[in-house]
């Protein structure tokens, strides 16, 4: 359906043809994951309504103007008629019609509340490998950008695969100098993931577009706090974990980080250097695939399942979809209230 979906927009309209990278499969599940999210949010307001607000504000870096929202808008509904078949209705018409009315407005709204620039240039200034696939970057943005830390955005590395972009967590709080670390692990053939570990070097360019989430720290909130982390899931947690220093002294926070084995605990040493100067911070590190590591084994959320009780805590969640979905899974079986609980739909747009 993506695949008719696109092929429609470029047949009607080839001007907006080069707005997209020259491979399109990625591009195509993306539409789909977008639309999933906006459909598995909507019983949320806040959620849904925050969600489409930072896309659209996102989609500032792709210079898209409102004609392009009905253009989409038109080829989306044709795609869908087209292959509902027989099951679509008059009915199924109009809900969508509607609900990608609303959508668009919410997107538009987003863009246009937002003054600051659509992208950012930014200049790597460091690169380190972690393991076989991991790297951490820290760049420097040329002009000042604001975010808040456990926030994510998006980055393209226009020199090795323009108009592709991924998003990636800012691994640390917001400094006075402005540079930004980012955690990245190469993924099978994940191609801007593959060149930020494999190719980017200190003194390339990439872009950066505006900053989503909202995986942060309610200040008010008094309750001790527990973070999840899966594999470079970790980044935010890094970010939140440098805020709490700076005003933290009476809630107690754990941090979960599990990785497959002890070369992918990437930054366990700068988490245990926290953790010695702060003692209201503890780690436990899980290995799900070293046998005879000695610390704790098997999937990070068993682990978080085996420590507790977990009633009164808040939590943060965050790495691959699967983790954070079974994670979400295990906290409602333990009884942990949703409001308490926060992450990002991260990767699915
Ligand atoms: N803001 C966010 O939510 C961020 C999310 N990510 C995502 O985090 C992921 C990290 O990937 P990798 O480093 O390759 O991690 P990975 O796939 O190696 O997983 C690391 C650990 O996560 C846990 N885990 C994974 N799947 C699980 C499941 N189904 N149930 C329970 N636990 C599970 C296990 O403890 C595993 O050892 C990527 O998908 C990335 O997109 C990365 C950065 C920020």
């Amino acid at each position: 359906m993506a695949g008719y979906f696109y092929a429609r927009i470029f047949l009607n309209n080839p001007g907006v043809r080069d707005m997209f990278p020259v491979t399109m499969d990625v591009q195509r599940a993306r539409l789909l994951g977008a639309i999933v999210s906006a459909v598995q949010s909507v019983d949320d307001p806040d959620r849904f309504d925050e969600y489409l607000r930072s896309l659209g504000r996102d989609h500032r870096k792709f210079q898209v103007v409102p004609e392009h929202y009905e253009v989409v808008g038109a080829a989306l509904l044709e795609a869908m008629r087209t292959f509902a078949g027989p099951e679509w209705s008059y009915e199924y018409d109009q809900a969508w019609r509607d609900a990608y009315d609303v959508i668009a407005r919410k997107m538009l709204a987003g863009a246009s509340a937002d003054s600051n620039p659509a992208w950012w240039h930014a200049e790597v200034i460091s690169h380190e490998r972690r393991s076989s696939d991991i790297a951490m970057l820290t760049v420097r943005p040329f002009q000042q950008l604001e975010y808040r830390s456990g926030q994510y955005l998006s980055v393209e590395v226009p020199k090795f695969h323009p108009r592709v972009w991924r998003t990636y967590s800012v691994a640390n709080a917001p400094r006075t100098d402005n540079t930004m670390d980012f955690h990245v692990r190469a993924l099978g053939a994940g191609w801007v993931s593959g060149a930020l570990v494999r190719r980017v070097q200190a003194g390339d360019l990439l872009r950066l577009a505006a900053p989503m989430g909202t995986m942060v720290l309610d200040r008010r909130s008094t309750r001790d706090i527990v973070f999840v982390a899966g594999g470079t899931g970790l980044s935010p947690i890094k970010a939140l974990l440098e805020d709490l220093t700076t005003f933290n002294r009476t809630r107690w926070v754990h941090v979960f980080f599990g990785a497959r084995n002890r070369d992918d605990l990437y930054d366990l040493a700068s988490l245990q250097e926290l953790a010695a100067a702060y003692p209201w911070l503890s780690i436990v590190p899980v290995c799900s695939d070293d046998p005879g590591w000695g610390g704790e084994e098997g999937s990070v959320t068993d682990t978080l399942s085996r420590f507790g009780p977990w009633m009164e805590h808040d939590f943060f969640v965050s790495g691959s979809p699967m983790m954070v979905r079974t994670t979400l899974r295990t906290l409602s079986q333990l009884k942990v209230p949703q409001t308490r609980i926060r992450y990002d739909a991260f990767s699915e747009h």
